[in-house]
Formats: C-alpha cells, sequence, structure tokens
C-alpha cells in the first residue's frame, strides 16, 4: 500500500468519526457558513498580488517535521502582506499536523481566498471546509472517480466554493475535468512515490483548455521558475516548503517576492 492509499485509508475513518461528532445541521448552522466566499480567480489575476498560493503546512510525509514552531495568525498575515493571491492551508492533522482550527484561525484574520489543504473523499468534508470559512477546496483526481469529481464540484458551486483540480498526468486530466471545475493544479509532485518534477508543470500546460485558470503546485524554491511557468501560462503557483522551512516563513515569501520582482525589471 503506497502512502496516498494510507492517506485516504485514514481520512475515511477520520470522516465516519467528525460524522458522528458533529452533524451537518451543526455545520451549516454555524454563521460562517453563511459568508460570501472570495473567488479565486480575481485574486489570482489582480495586478496588485503576485500569483502566489502561499502554504501553511508544519510536516509532510515526504519531508517530515519542516516547522514545528511557528503562528498560523503570524505566517498566513505575513503571507497576505507579502503579496499572496491566495493562502493554502493543510487541514489534515495525521500526515501534514494540520487542523480546522489552523484554517479558523487564517480566516479571522484574512481578506484573501483560503484554500482548504485536504484529501476530500466524502462530501461532508465539503460542508466543514464552507463552515469553517475555506473559499477554495482541492479535488485530487488521483484519489477520487470522474463521478466523485463531478459530484464534488456541483456541491462546492452551489456553497459559493472555488474548486481546485489536481493533476500528475494527461490521463487524470482528461477523464477528471469538468465545467464545475476553477482551476487546474499540477502537482511536480508524484503523491505515491514522492518524486518530485517541475517538467510536469511545462508537460502538462498546454493540455489545459485556456478557460481554466492554471496553477503549477509542489518543488518551487526559485523566482527564476516562476517567470518560466508564467510565460508558458502558469497563473498560480503553489508554494508550501520552501517558505516554512524557514524560521520566518513570512520574511522567506518577501524576500522571495522581492527577487521575483527584480528579474522583471
Ligand atoms: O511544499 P511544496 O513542495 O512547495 O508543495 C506545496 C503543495 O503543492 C503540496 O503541499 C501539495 C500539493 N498537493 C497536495 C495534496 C495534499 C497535501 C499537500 C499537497
Amino acid at each position: 500500500m503506497n502512502i496516498l492509499d494510507k492517506i485516504v485509508l485514514r481520512k475515511k475513518e477520520e470522516v465516519a468519526l467528525a460524522k458522528q461528532q458533529v452533524s451537518v445541521k451543526d455545520l451549516e448552522s454555524n454563521p460562517v457558513f453563511g459568508r460570501a466566499p472570495y473567488h479565486f480567480k480575481d485574486f489570482l489575476l489582480a495586478e496588485e498580488r503576485t500569483g502566489i498560493i502561499a502554504e501553511f503546512k508544519r510536516k509532510s510525509p515526504s519531508k517530515g517535521l519542516i516547522n514545528g514552531d511557528v503562528s498560523v495568525e503570524e505566517v498566513t498575515q505575513q503571507y497576505n502582506m507579502a503579496g499572496a493571491s491566495a493562502l493554502s492551508v493543510l487541514t489534515d492533522r495525521d500526515f501534514f499536523g494540520g487542523s480546522a482550527e489552523d484554517l479558523k484561525a487564517a480566516r479571522n484574520l484574512n481578506n484573501i481566498p483560503i484554500l482548504r489543504k485536504d484529501f476530500i473523499v466524502d462530501e461532508y468534508q465539503i460542508l466543514e471546509a464552507k463552515s469553517w470559512g475555506a473559499d477554495i477546496i482541492l479535488l485530487i483526481a488521483a484519489i477520487l472517480t470522474p463521478q466523485q469529481i463531478a459530484a464534488y464540484g456541483a456541491l462546492a458551486q452551489n456553497l459559493g466554493l472555488n474548486v481546485l483540480l489536481e493533476v500528475h498526468n494527461v490521463e487524470e486530466l482528461e477523464r477528471s475535468l469538468c465545467p464545475y471545475v476553477n482551476a487546474v493544479g499540477v502537482n511536480n509532485r508524484n503523491l505515491t512515490n514522492f518524486t518530485v518534477d517541475i517538467r510536469t508543470s511545462f508537460d502538462l500546460v498546454d493540455k489545459i483548455p485556456n478557460d481554466f485558470l492554471k496553477i503549477s503546485e509542489s518543488a518551487i524554491s526559485n523566482p527564476q521558475t516562476i517567470k518560466e511557468l508564467k510565460e508558458v501560462g502558469f497563473q498560480g503557483f503553489l508554494i508550501g516548503e520552501n517558505f516554512m522551512k524557514s524560521e520566518n516563513p513570512g520574511e522567506a515569501m518577501q524576500e522571495f517576492v522581492a527577487h521575483y520582482n527584480a528579474l522583471q525589471d
């Protein structure tokens, strides 16, 4: 069994437990449930933003502990001030050290879109995302059938949430694309064996129809890479570890953006 299979198995147990503890009615009666979400596109394409989706991630199965000593409040606000177009907050506890509380804290303090970064395997998790204050959900093609992607996407759209579809190859892309998807994220990391290859993004970009936002995810550590990804058509860049491994992730992003801006001059 690979790591992705393990995560999905555990996730199904977690969701079953959560359903026993918090009813759908409870989720829907949370005042946050009624807030109007931000639109990913507005912030991704805004002139004064960077296109960077800055991720808050304490640990990961591939890297182990990345940063155990950071405040989600401080880091997400600094990401925001450094020009993040959106925040990505891990809510998986067992494998990534995240939580619902992290997302709620980020929501309270930031007025930009937030992606609930988790492994969605059940519609219940989409209602959770909405009641915690997320604006975007992640649907991972590698763990979902096309039917699930369409159904989950439709539910998200009904709730006003945007959908980021994550793919790793052309087969996943072609079988999973549907009108409920707003953005396609090409993950440069293979989630089954953790190998990373930025070429995945360059190889897939032209296969993504232009009516979807195009995001490159993972293993981005160099402003020059963003410049090159942008030149071939990417509008969003999901960066986690490169910032989080620093003692001060917000400052790391600020420096990264300064270097990126210097490349434009
Ligand atoms: O830390 P990185 O290499 O910059 O990657 C960020 C993000 O792309 C990665 O955390 C990620 C991409 N897809 C996921 C799915 C689940 C959990 C995590 C992820």
